[in-house]
């Protein structure tokens, strides 16, 4: 318990500004089942948050209710000190908390640059069906979506289909509509799913630019990307966190060891 108390410990030395987006006691039920317990988790600019758990550990469910798409039966979520606990998804967005999904949600028929765009759009506009009305507005989603590829690694490609993007650049796509829906919190879900080395390679260099402006939360699957690239992890067995902290007190921290790591990936 020791080594625990160390994860812990190190939780508590977090950064001393304020958290961008703050989490207390996050409870989500099905039924009688508590898919996510009472979830403490402090996000903040400048560090990519990991939450790793085994399968039905309740990450998506976490993720999905800070985004808004599915409601919280407890607790509450503050962006920026704000209760945002029950504000609707795409009011949420335009706050500042932007997404990507496990499946891929492009259009492939659509260019990469329209893709993008259309994102920037949603964000942009309330009611998107009267974008067409300012020729200003298509143009400030145009430039929002040309930065966003940019950023994302993919301006080259901005005329291709997205459907004929590798899949590595699929993903990346998919990063690239968070950004341009210009999001100050990027909660990212399997973004190294399905991915080679170097695509993961391309991909862990984006996250690492991208935390300098954004509080990151990825949930990942690839733990030893998890260990190279988050500064923080919170670890979660069914529906609670039961370790927080760095990657080093982390892997040391005999709970985890016990209930979700193989000695194996600990000794990396
Ligand atoms: N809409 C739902 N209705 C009922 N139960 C659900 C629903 N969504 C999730 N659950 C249950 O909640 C628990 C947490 O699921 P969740 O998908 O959040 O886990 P996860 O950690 O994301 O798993 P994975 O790594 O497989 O994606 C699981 O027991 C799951 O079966």
């Amino acid at each position: 318990m020791a080594d625990t108390a160390a994860a812990v410990s190190t939780a508590s030395a977090a950064p001393l500004v304020a958290p961008k987006l703050s989490v207390r006691g996050l409870t989500r039920m099905f039924g009688g089942l508590i898919a996510v317990n009472g979830v403490d988790l402090d996000l903040h600019v400048g560090e990519v948050h990991a939450v790793i758990g085994t399968n039905g550990a309740g990450k998506s469910t976490l993720i999905n209710m800070l985004s808004g798409e599915m409601a919280a039966s407890s607790g509450d979520i503050r962006l920026d000190g704000r209760e945002v606990t029950r504000m609707p998804q795409p009011q949420r967005a335009r706050a500042g908390i932007g997404r990507s999904y496990q499946r891929t949600t492009i259009f492939p028929e659509f260019s990469v640059l329209e893709n993008c765009r259309l994102a920037a759009q949603a964000q942009a506009h309330p009611r998107p069906w009267r974008i067409w009305e300012s020729a200003g507005r298509c143009r400030l989603s145009n430039e929002r979506a040309r930065v966003a590829l940019e950023r994302a690694g993919l301006l080259a490609h901005q005329h291709v289909q997205a459907g004929s993007l590798s899949h590595g650049a699929k993903r990346q796509l998919e990063v690239a509509m968070c950004l341009a829906t210009r999001p100050q919190v990027l909660l990212l879900d399997e973004p190294l799913a399905g991915m080679g080395a170097e695509e993961t390679e391309r991909m862990l260099g984006l996250l690492q630019e991208l935390k300098a402006g954004h509080a990151v939360l990825l949930v990942e699957h690839d733990m030893d990307a998890v260990f190279r690239i988050a500064d923080r992890i919170t670890v979660m067995v069914n529906g609670s966190v039961v370790a927080s902290g760095t990657p080093d007190a982390i892997r040391v921290d005999p709970v985890v060891r016990t209930a979700y790591l193989g000695e194996e990936q600990m000794h990396g």
